[in-house]
C-alpha cells in the first residue's frame, strides 16, 4: 500500500459515482472516499475537463449531496438554481465578433434561462481581447456586480501575436478578479481556426457562451451567500 503525506491511504470509487457516469457518459467526474490509517474525514473530489458543460453542472448539483457526504467537514457551494436578483456584467471584445456576438447570445440565453433579469446585466464593448481585463476590474471594483463575464475570440494568424493577446487576455481576466474582489470569469475562446471558433458557438462544441454564464452565476452565488465579507 502506498504511503502519503496524510498516511497510508485507499482510493476507493464511490457507488453513487459510478451511476452518475452511467446515466451522464459525457461527465467525467471521479470521487473518491479516502480512508487513512488516521481515521480522518473522508475525502472527496471532482475532476471535469473543459468549461464544463451545462449538463455537467446540473448533474453535480443534483447529486452534490450524494458526492460530497462527509459527516464532520462543512461545505461551501455556489448554487446554479437560480440567478434571480443577481447584477452580471458582460465585457465582450468585438475583435472576430462573428463569434463574439454568438458567444454573448449564449451567455444572454443563459441568464435568461436562470431567471436573471434584463435590467441586471450589463453588456461593455472592447476593441479587442487585450483590453478586457483593464474593463473587468473597473466594473468588478464598483461593487454593482456580482460577477463579471468576459467574453473574445482570439484566433491564431501567422505570427507570434496570437500568444501575445492570448496571454493579455488571461492574465487580464485573472487580475480582475483578484484585485476587484468579484469573480471575472474567463470566456474567451483561444482557436488554432475559425472552424474551432466556430464549433464552440453553437456547432459540434456546445456554446461556450452559456456555459461559462453558468460558472458566472455559480460563482455569483458561491461569494453572495458564503464568502460575503463579515459585516
Ligand atoms: N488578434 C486578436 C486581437 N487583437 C487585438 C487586440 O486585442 C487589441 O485590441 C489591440 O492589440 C489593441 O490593443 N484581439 C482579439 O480579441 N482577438 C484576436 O484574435
Ligand atoms: C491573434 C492573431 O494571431 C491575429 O489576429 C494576428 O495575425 P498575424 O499573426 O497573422 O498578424
Amino acid at each position: 500500500m502506498a504511503a502519503s503525506a496524510f498516511g497510508q491511504c485507499n482510493l476507493i470509487p464511490r457507488a453513487t459515482t459510478v451511476n452518475l457516469l452511467q446515466s451522464h457518459p459525457q461527465v467525467c467526474s471521479l470521487s473518491f472516499h479516502r480512508q487513512s490509517v488516521t481515521s480522518s474525514p473522508a475525502l472527496s473530489f471532482t475532476q471535469s475537463l473543459g468549461f464544463g458543460s451545462a449538463i455537467e453542472r446540473h448533474c453535480v448539483d443534483r447529486n452534490r449531496s450524494d458526492l460530497f457526504q462527509t459527516a464532520a467537514v462543512r461545505q461551501l457551494n455556489g448554487s446554479v438554481m437560480s440567478a434571480q436578483g443577481h447584477c452580471f456584467a458582460v465585457v465582450v471584445a468585438r475583435f472576430n465578433d462573428l463569434i463574439t456576438k454568438k458567444l454573448l447570445e449564449g451567455a444572454l440565453d443563459t441568464f435568461k434561462s436562470y431567471s436573471v433579469r434584463e435590467e441586471d446585466i450589463d453588456v461593455v464593448w472592447v476593441p479587442g481581447c487585450f483590453e478586457i481585463g483593464v474593463v473587468a476590474q473597473h466594473l468588478g471594483k464598483s461593487g454593482k456586480y456580482q460577477a463579471i463575464l468576459c467574453i473574445g475570440a482570439v484566433i491564431r494568424g501567422d505570427t507570434s501575436h496570437y500568444d501575445a493577446v492570448v496571454n493579455a487576455a488571461t492574465s487580464g481576466v485573472l487580475s480582475a478578479g483578484l484585485n476587484s474582489g468579484t469573480p471575472c470569469i474567463f470566456g474567451v475562446l483561444t482557436c488554432d481556426t475559425l472552424e474551432q471558433a466556430f464549433n464552440r458557438v453553437g456547432g459540434k462544441s456546445g456554446n461556450k457562451g452559456a456555459e461559462t454564464a453558468l460558472t458566472a452565476i455559480e460563482m455569483a452565488s458561491l461569494f453572495e451567500h458564503h464568502l460575503k465579507p463579515s459585516e
